[in-house]
């Protein structure tokens, strides 16, 4: 069978897992990884792989794993769906996701190409659980509780702030889908906590939330990357009440991030060109393997 073949842009921590999830997926192999500063400095854990500047040195690429920050993801799959190449990210600003969705449609149609976005976990996998669950009680209220834990894309949108040398966002949940952010910055020299906090706060990653910015020394001394969610819905099925689902899981986030990025580029291969959320795709897309074996194991 023919693999896929598949190129991780960025090597930050999601696409430090991206391409340990690819290396584990028996159907895909990988065409190169696309870095900023092309092959300077390249890890020694890629010493089996081209890394390169631009995509175009890479040969015969058919899925782009974007693991840029959330907010470089336009511009990038933007560049390389005209190039007859898929892409697939974890685009994390929820407000914007169908915005982002109507732009790349435009230029999936366009090339052909079939585009996935905002998968990673949440959004991702989370919201097919959402969606189940309230097909399953269709009336009724469901919370989505992160955490505790560390927050990629807002200790992203922290490193981004002038005068931040590193970041580190916690998520603490607060109950009925509420949250608290705190904040870990190291900050540079003679940057000031006041300008820095009056940033953060002001960024929609962090507007409607409860926010603490604190000052620490090393943010590598704080830093542990597990996560979690706790999502619930209480509500009705047909005319009965009182129905209560739940689902649970405690992981480490830029693991669970690149897997599912990886499912999404199989499911990419499998798609009419258009951009598409996770919830727009079969389930069994996202898996490889005999589509009669895995009804017969998983139905
Ligand atoms: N939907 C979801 O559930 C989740 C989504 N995410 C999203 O993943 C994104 C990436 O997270 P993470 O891997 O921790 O981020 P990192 O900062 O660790 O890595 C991002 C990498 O992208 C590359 N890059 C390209 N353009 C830029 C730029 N303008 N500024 C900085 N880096 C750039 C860099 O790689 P290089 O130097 O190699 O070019 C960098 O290391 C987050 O923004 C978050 O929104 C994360 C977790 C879950
Ligand atoms: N998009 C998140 C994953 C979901 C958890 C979350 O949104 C949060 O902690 O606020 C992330 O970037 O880590």
């Amino acid at each position: 069978m023919k693999k896929i073949r598949a190129a991780v842009v960025g090597y930050g921590n999601i696409g430090k897992f991206t391409v340990e999830a690819l290396e584990a997926a028996e159907d895909f192999e990988i065409a190169g990884i696309v870095r900023r500063n092309g092959a300077d400095n390249k890890p020694a854990e890629l010493a089996q792989y081209d890394v390169v500047k631009d995509i175009t040195e890479l040969k015969d690429v058919d899925v782009a794993i974007l693991a840029t920050p959330t907010r470089s993801c336009e511009e990038y799959a933007s560049k390389i769906l005209p190039l007859g190449i898929n892409t697939v990210d974890s685009f994390d600003i929820h407000t914007d996701i169908r915005q982002y969705r109507a732009n790349l449609m435009k230029i999936c149609k366009e090339h052909g190409r079939v585009a996935v976005i905002a998968a990673g976990w949440d959004p991702g996998s989370d919201s097919v659980v959402r969606t189940l669950m309230q097909s399953l009680a269709p009336k009724g209220l469901s919370y989505t509780n992160f955490g505790p834990g560390m927050s990629m894309g807002h200790s992203v949108c922290v490193r981004s702030k002038e005068g931040v040398k590193n970041a580190l966002s916690m998520t603490i949940p607060k109950g009925e889908g509420i949250h608290r952010r705190m904040v870990y910055v190291e900050l540079e020299e003679g940057a000031s906590l006041e300008e820095v906090t009056k940033a953060i706060k002001a960024d929609p990653y962090f507007a409607s939330d409860e926010t603490y910015v604190i000052p620490v020394k090393s943010v590598d001394e704080v830093q542990d990357m597990g996560h979690g969610v706790n999502l619930v819905r209480k509500g009705v099925s047909g005319k009965t009440q009182n129905q209560r689902l739940e689902f649970n899981m405690s992981i480490n986030n830029p693991a669970l991030t690149g897997q599912v990025l990886v499912n999404v580029a199989r499911a990419s291969m499998r798609q009419q060109p258009g951009c598409y959320t996770m919830i727009e795709i079969p389930v069994i897309d996202l898996l490889p393997g005999d589509r009669e074996e895995l009804i017969s194991h998983l139905v």
